[in-house]
């Protein structure tokens, strides 16, 4: 009988000896194309054929592009299993691959702690602006003249945190240490156990009434913009905004015009509509503490994402199942 085919989509940066347990149980094929249209054709000429299980990773989207339908009818029938090395995955159109026959897994659970941590990390940073007092000791002028303006403890601070996942419900309970008073909505009620002792308020009370809000919700179709003009003109006024789940589940361009007025007072941002690009109005305020897209960025996260995805991988070459299927096909399951 032959052995499987397994199609690698990016590389393995870290979980080398978890990977080589799959060269063991299959072969791997690696793509020559750089672009989609190269990826399209290399798919075409049949050098994928008979792939069953692919690994991607969120940088492989340079390459191919988003994983849509003119990408699934592309690639070979075979293809069973789409193995996404990621917490987000807004790069892959789910209800085309549902319909390729196509099942689609993520990383949930490993980017946890890492995302959270950089989530309090711009709460406090955009409360405290530090980003005003960073660019001055960097222009050498220490503080600035007049220095930053005296921040905010966040003690006693209403928190309302939007999305209540893994990651929402990791800012909870490290949000408590620092004496937030945290709330939250999401499309439902989660169970006591899970609520990390955080209230449960609808999105106009979160909005109303949140000193802070964090966006820890994902992205796809009926998440895009939740956070635009009509929701900005709601809000507390001066209220910080943080933001590590994906740039356009907000507005960038109101969310500018929303900072300008004052009525945000700061943002921290991991993650950006258009990344690399970053809106210039953005980039041109002191008040909006910014990283690229680092909330996953340690050696241990990293790793730990590889070795589930690679976990999805070998369940899916040796069983043909997934251990962590994305929800939207959890029906799918077998
Ligand atoms: O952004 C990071 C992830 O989706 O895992």
């Amino acid at each position: 009988m032959s052995r499987p085919k397994v199609l690698l989509l990016g590389k393995i940066d870290h979980a080398h000896v978890a990977w080589s347990t799959i060269a063991d149980i299959a072969d791997v094929i690696q793509p020559k194309a750089t672009n989609r249209a190269e990826f399209i054709a290399e798919c075409q000429s049949g050098a994928l054929d008979g792939v069953s299980v692919t690994y991607r990773t969120f940088d492989s989207v340079n390459v191919t592009g988003k994983i849509d339908s003119e990408l699934l009818d592309a690639l070979p029938k075979s293809i069973k299993f789409l193995c996404h090395n990621g917490a987000g995955y807004d790069q892959i159109d789910i209800p085309a691959c549902t319909a390729h026959d196509v099942r689609v897994s993520n990383t949930p659970t490993a980017v946890d702690d890492a995302t959270a941590d950089v989530n309090i990390w711009l709460i406090i940073g955009a409360l405290r602006n530090l980003q005003i007092g960073i660019n001055a000791l960097r222009a050498g002028k220490w503080r600035g003249s007049p220095p930053p303006a005296l921040g905010h403890d966040p003690q006693g601070k209403i928190l309302g945190i939007l999305g209540m996942g893994g990651i929402g419900r990791n800012v909870a309970a490290k949000a408590k240490a620092f004496g937030m008073r945290v709330r939250y909505y999401n499309r439902s009620r989660l169970s006591p156990e899970l609520e990390e002792g955080a209230e449960y308020v609808s999105f106009e009370t979160l909005l109303k009434e949140s000193d802070v809000l964090s966006l820890n919700l994902p992205l796809n179709p009926n998440t895009r913009h939740t956070i635009a003009a009509p929701q900005f003109a709601l809000m507390k006024p001066g209220i910080v905004i943080v933001n590590t789940a994906r740039g356009a589940v907000m507005d960038e361009a109101a969310l500018v015009d929303a900072l300008a007025s004052g009525q945000v007072s700061s943002v921290g941002l991991d993650v950006y509509e258009n990344e690399p690009e970053i809106h210039p109005g953005l980039l041109a305020n002191p008040n909006v503490l910014l990283v690229p897209h680092m909330g996953t960025w340690t050696q241990e996260t990293q790793q730990k994402m590889e070795e589930w995805a690679i976990d999805n991988v070998r369940l899916a070459v040796k069983e043909g199942k997934l251990k962590s299927i994305v929800p939207e096909q959890k029906a799918l399951a077998a």
